[in-house]
This record gives C-alpha cells, structure tokens and sequence, in this order.
C-alpha cells in the first residue's frame, strides 16, 4: 500500500527524496520555504543540474504521486512519515548548524495531531536523534512521534542512480530495531536485495560520518602520495593504479587533485572532529585530514605561481572547470573557489569556463570574465588552469588553445589530459603527482 510521505527541505537531497520515494510508490508531497523552488519544482523544473533528474521528476508529476507546495500544513496535511532533508551546514566553529531541523521541528509540533514517523536524512552530529526525540517529547504527546535516522549516501551527479542503487540503506531506531513502515518505503530496494542495515540512532549518525570520513581520509593519502611522487620523479597513476589492484584497497577514491570539495565532505569530517572534541575522543587523524586538504589546495596556487615564474601582477589565468566536481553545478567548497580568491587578491586578470557552474559561481565573483567557450576563455592566458574533470576538457584541443594563448602552459589539476601530447605540442605541462614524461 502507498505510503504518505512529506519530504521538508528540496535541495539535492530532498529533491532526489522526492523523487526516488514516488518512484517506488509512495505518494510524496515535497515543502520547502524557498516559494520560487517550490513553483519550479510543481512545473517539472529540477532546479539543479543532476543526469535524469528531469525525467523522473516530470514521470512522477505526472502519475499524481509526487507534488509540491510551499504550504507547511498541506504538505503534512495527510502525511504518515516526515522525511527532515533540510541543510546541516557548518558552523563557524566548525560543528553542524542544526537550526533548519529546529524550524521544521517546531512547524511539526505546532501542527501534529496523529501518529508521525520522523525520519531524519540530513546528515546530523551523533546525538542528534536522541536530542530530536528528546525535544519532540518536550513539546507534543510521545505517542504521536517516532524518530528515525535514515542518513544518505548518494553524490551529486550520480543522485538518481544511487538512490535507486544504494550500496545499503542504514536505518537507526531507538532500539535498533526493524521498522515495518521503513521497509515498506523502501520495498522496491527489498525486491531488489539491497542490504538494509538496522541499528539504533547513534549508530546510524557514525556510519555516515565514518563513511565520508573513510573517503576523505583516502583522498588525502593519495594527494600526500602524489605530492612526494611529484618530488621523486615517479607517476602517481600508475601509483594509485597498482594500489587499486590490492582487492583490499580497492582503486576506488584514489584520484589525486586539488584537494576534496564539495557540500559534504568539508563540513562533515570538521563536524566529526567537533564531536570527538566534545566527548574527549580527538580524532587526530580527521583533523590532520581537514588541515591537509587545506595545504594541498593551497599548494595549488603555489604550483600555479611557479609556472609563472612568480611574476604574477598583470597576467591572465583562465580557469576551466569551477564545480567543485564533474556533471554538477554546485561549486560548494570548490577547489577553483581558493584558486580564484587567491589569485584575485594579487591583481591577476581571470577568464574562466565552466560547462554548468557559471552562473552560481558568478555570484561570488561578478568581475571574472565568463565565457560560453573553453577555447575563448583561454584567449591571451599566461596559463590555463584545469581545475574540473570535465569530459569536455579531456578531448581539449590543444592546437587551438596554443593559437589562443598567449604563453603555453597548463596546470591540470585533475590530470584529465596525456602529459606526452602536451609536452609535445611545446606546452609547459604540469600535473599532480606526475611532472612530465618518461614516468
Ligand atoms: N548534497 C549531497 O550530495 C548530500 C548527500 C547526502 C547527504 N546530504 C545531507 O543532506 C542534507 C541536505 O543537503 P542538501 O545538499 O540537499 O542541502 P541544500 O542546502 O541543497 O538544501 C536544503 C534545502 O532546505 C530548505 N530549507 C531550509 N530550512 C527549511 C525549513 N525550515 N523548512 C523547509 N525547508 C527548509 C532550503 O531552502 C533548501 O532548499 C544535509 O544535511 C547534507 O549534509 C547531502
Ligand atoms: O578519488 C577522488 C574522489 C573524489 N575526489 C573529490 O572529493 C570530493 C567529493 O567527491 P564525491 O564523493 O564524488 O562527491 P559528493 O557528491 O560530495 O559525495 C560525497 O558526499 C555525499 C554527502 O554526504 C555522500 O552522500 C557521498 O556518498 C560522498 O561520496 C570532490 O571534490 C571530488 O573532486 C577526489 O579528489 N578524488
């Protein structure tokens, strides 16, 4: 039988909710407070860039099962389970801000009238469900609420696809028991054997964030790695390559580059760190993680001024690629975010593209030149700067960028182009984790 489901908050994680839930047969009904989201959302437009988002969206609209308001009491109106996807941002000091799962708790509780299963999938601080349990029965009757944690593991870009193929779904109860009204949300991934893993809330809250830190933590390695390979004359591909192979290690998460970005990453391993402060576990290791990814972006920029002999004041750098991440067009924490501020703080003119990223990036920086074209933003570069792994930019063709250029040398810091072929066609090439040929 259909579930009624409410989905507050439609950012990447609400709207990928929205959408794979309906899709599974529930009937959704998302909310969000921002009212121009919302009308484009009702009219099948995803809002963000995300592969397929479009067709699902529009398929689910149009079946009657999915819908949207920006009225917090339709929304709920007939809703048997709320799914919390608002934002947990970072503090200034580091922790998570759980103030947008405050308000949308305070909105519950001034409405709820009939049993409602809570399902927290924003990513929250351990604790956070017990907290949500605790101030839940602070305001309303405990037997018109359960609490849920159901964290997610989908990336942007690949949303749709990790929704409908979850490595696992995690769900934490109070008493880390099986849910029955859960399963059923998730029958089609049942069908489907996709391991459910059942635990209770804290578990729940450490497995996403022992997970992005895992991830995070190998990134860093494999930077650190490419740094001394860099130094020692060696190819850190053919380095992380043969690492990969060892089915213990696996090759997955093993690209060097300017340092991990992105929404989650940054401010998950700081807030992991803030809560091993805050019971007394240092976790050495993250916090050594989070200082490295900020040395190695940084590192960049020195790399970066090297190709141009220091000499920096009056020249041009084009910059190809500011998502912080291939096939999305969010540039949170994006690498080319420090690359651009650094850079512009020294006078240096910057030209950059990016094929969907622009127009958010254009809003923190009004006064780059932005181009709809790769080969016009190089025009009269010093360098050319690669900071996205942009399928565009691994087929570049390199004998026009040489007409456009007015020095030729690139710093690919994704390693998307044959350092060989570059080198051949005269350019100064630079990668990371492998300086040139012969390797
Ligand atoms: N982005 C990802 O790939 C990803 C993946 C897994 C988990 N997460 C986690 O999921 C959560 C959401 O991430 P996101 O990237 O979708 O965030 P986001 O910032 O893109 O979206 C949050 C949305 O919540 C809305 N909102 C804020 N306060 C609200 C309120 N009181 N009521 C209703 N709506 C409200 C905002 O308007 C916005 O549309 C975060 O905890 C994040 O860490 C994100
Ligand atoms: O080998 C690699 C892999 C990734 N990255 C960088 O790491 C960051 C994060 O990449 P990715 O994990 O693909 O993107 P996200 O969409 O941020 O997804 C991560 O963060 C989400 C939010 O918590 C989780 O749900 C996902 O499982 C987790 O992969 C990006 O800057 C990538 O460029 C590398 O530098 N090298």
């Amino acid at each position: 039988m259909a579930i009624k489901i409410a989905v507050i908050g439609t950012g990447y994680v609400g709207i990928s909710t929205c959408v794979g839930l309906s899709d599974f047969g529930n009937i959704v009904v998302g909310f969000d407070i921002d009212d121009n989201k919302i009308k484009r959302l009702s009219s099948g437009d995803p809002v963000i860039y995300e592969n397929g988002m479009e067709y699902y969206l529009k398929k689910n609209l149009e079946t009657g099962r999915l819908s949207f308001t920006s009225d917090f009491k339709v929304a709920l109106k007939d809703a048997e389970v709320v799914f919390l996807a608002v934002g947990t941002p970072e503090r200034e000091d580091g922790s998570a801000d759980l103030s947008q799962i405050k308000s949308a708790l305070d909105a519950i509780a001034e409405i709820i009238d009939r049993p409602l299963v809570i399902v927290t999938k924003s990513t929250v601080p351990a604790g956070t469900n017990r907290w949500i349990n605790d101030y839940m029965s602070s305001k309303v009757d405990e037997n018109l609420f359960e609490v849920v944690s159901n964290p997610e593991f989908l990336r942007e870009g690949k949303a749709i696809h990790d929704f409908f193929h979850p490595d696992r779904v995690v769900i934490g109860t109070k008493d880390g028991k099986e849910n029955p009204i859960m399963r059923d949300i998730y029958r089609s991934l049942y069908l489907i054997e996709t391991p459910f893993i059942w635990c209770n809330w804290e578990t729940a809250e450490l497995i996403k964030y022992a997970s992005n830190a895992f991830l995070a933590t190998k990134i860093t390695f494999i930077n650190q790695m490419a740094n001394l390979a860099e130094e020692m004359g060696a190819d850190i591909h053919k380095i992380a390559k043969a690492m990969g192979m060892d089915g213990r290690i696996s090759s997955k998460f093993l690209h060097p580059g300017p340092g991990y970005g992105g929404s989650c990453f940054p401010k998950d391993t700081k807030a992991l760190a803030k809560t091993g402060r805050k019971v007394g576990v240092v976790m050495s290791l993250i916090e050594e993680v989070i200082s490295s990814n900020e040395t190695q972006k940084e590192r960049m920029i020195e790399k970066a001024k090297r190709l141009l002999e220091n000499n920096i004041s009056d020249k041009k750098v084009a910059v190809l690629g500011l998502a912080f991440k291939a096939e999305t067009d969010d540039i949170r924490e994006s690498p080319a975010i420090t690359i651009v501020k650094g850079f512009l703080k020294e006078g240096v003119k910057i030209s950059a593209h990016d094929p969907k990223a622009v127009e958010n990036f254009k809003k923190l920086f009004p006064y780059v030149e932005y181009y709809d074209n790769a080969y016009d933003a190089c025009k009269n570069a010093n360098l050319v700067i690669i900071c996205t792994e942009w399928n565009d930019y691994r087929n570049l063709d390199l004998d026009e960028i040489s007409r456009n250029v007015k020095e030729k040398k690139i710093l690919d810091l994704r390693n998307v182009l044959d350092p060989e072929s570059a080198i051949k066609k005269g350019f100064v090439y630079e990668g990371v984790g492998r300086k040139g040929v012969n390797l």
